[in-house]
């Protein structure tokens, strides 16, 4: 190879590397197999955000001031002020930390084996065990709803979030009602992988920096959801770092948007957004506070159909089998039967 090429290989490495510039922070992101854009940052006062918003399509809106009063929520403040309860906290063996639905477990039948664990410890033996944690060690990750167990301080500062932008929001997009606020506590490098809610999501960054990966919903067969009776329900089976393309042959068509967020950025997720959230590496601690809404109540049907309700469809579809049939391993066979060679 001749010095010239060799330098060339390396600019077009160097360019692959994905360089995103953040609040002056350069940083690599790891490269995945499909395309990605930016999803647009922009002033919560501009139109083109709350047209966005309106339109179910992703934004990072960075001055909303959502949640001034918890950018001081670092480990210290947390320990010291979240009383003395038990929190929810999940371990986990590698960088993944997929949910999976207990309630389903004893109904799925088949061996299922849970990829995570969860145990309830206070906030400073939390902040001992993330501390202390070295490689090898099981990596953890807070995940607690914010409620009225949480010490005076903390609910002051919840108090005075902008919670007049926020009823704002819910009232112009026709959203139901706030379901809950998780407050999540992760360790640089942990991993959500891939999934999508059925509620909006207004996630507000507090602490340290997460890449957002989103996919619309009509990505759907791209991404091949478990079965909705599966304890995974509503993640993808892909996994990201080890894609198997001939399993899941819709990969080559994925394309997603993406975004760094960093502390007082506020990312909206559509509701059935497939999205996966990676607290960066070597950037520390991640703090963050979700706002989940229920959807609006579905005004007059219009066709076409959206995506998301034909996701919704498909769904329903998946229940009333299960709820017919009773046993699941009868609910592929007999949708088989209904397609293969009728349909296709
Ligand atoms: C992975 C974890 C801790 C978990 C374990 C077991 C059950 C539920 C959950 C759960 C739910 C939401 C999040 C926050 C966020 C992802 C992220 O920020 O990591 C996200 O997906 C969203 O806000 O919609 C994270 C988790
Ligand atoms: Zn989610």
């Amino acid at each position: 190879m001749s010095v010239a090429s060799d330098q060339m290989e390396e600019e077009s490495v160097d360019h692959k590397q994905h360089v995103v510039n953040h609040n002056l922070t350069a940083h690599h992101l790891k490269q995945y197999f499909f395309p990605t854009e930016h999803v647009p940052r922009l002033s919560a006062s501009d139109p083109l955000a709350s047209q966005l918003i309106a339109e179910e399509k992703p934004v990072v809106l960075t001055d909303t001031n959502l949640c001034d009063t918890a950018l001081k929520w670092d480990l210290d403040y947390l320990a010291q002020h979240m009383g003395a309860e038990r929190y929810m906290v999940f371990l986990s063996n590698n960088h993944k930390f997929k949910y999976y639905d207990e309630a389903k477990i004893k109904q799925y039948k088949t061996n299922f084996v849970p990829p995570t664990r969860r145990v309830d410890l206070t906030f400073p033996e939390f902040v001992k065990k993330l501390r202390e944690w070295k490689p090898g060690d099981e990596r953890v990750y807070l995940q607690q709803g914010l409620n009225n167990t949480v010490g005076q301080a903390i609910v002051m500062d919840f108090l005075q979030f902008n919670w007049q932008w926020l009823n704002m929001q819910q009232n112009n997009n026709n959203w139901g009602p706030l379901t809950s606020n998780l407050l999540l506590v992760g360790m640089e490098g942990n991993v959500t992988p891939v999934h999508y809610d059925e509620q909006q999501n207004f996630f507000s960054q507090l602490v340290g920096y997460k890449r957002c990966i989103l996919f619309a919903p009509e990505h759907y067969e791209r991404l091949y959801p478990y079965p909705v009776y599966h304890p995974h329900d509503r993640q993808s089976q892909v996994d990201f770092d080890d894609p198997d393309m001939e399993k899941f042959p819709g990969l080559k068509l994925l394309q997603g948007m993406e975004a760094v967020v960093g502390p007082g950025d506020v990312l909206y997720i559509p509701m059935y957004w497939w999205h996966q959230i990676e607290s960066l590496p070597h950037l520390g601690n991640t703090v963050s506070v979700n706002f989940w809404y229920k959807g609006g109540p579905t005004e007059k049907i219009e066709y076409p159909l959206k995506p998301r309700q034909k996701l919704a469809i498909m769904r329903n579809v998946e229940k009333m089998l299960l709820e017919a049939l009773r046993e699941p391993a009868e609910v592929g066979p007999l949708l088989r039967s209904l397609v293969l060679g009728r349909y296709t």
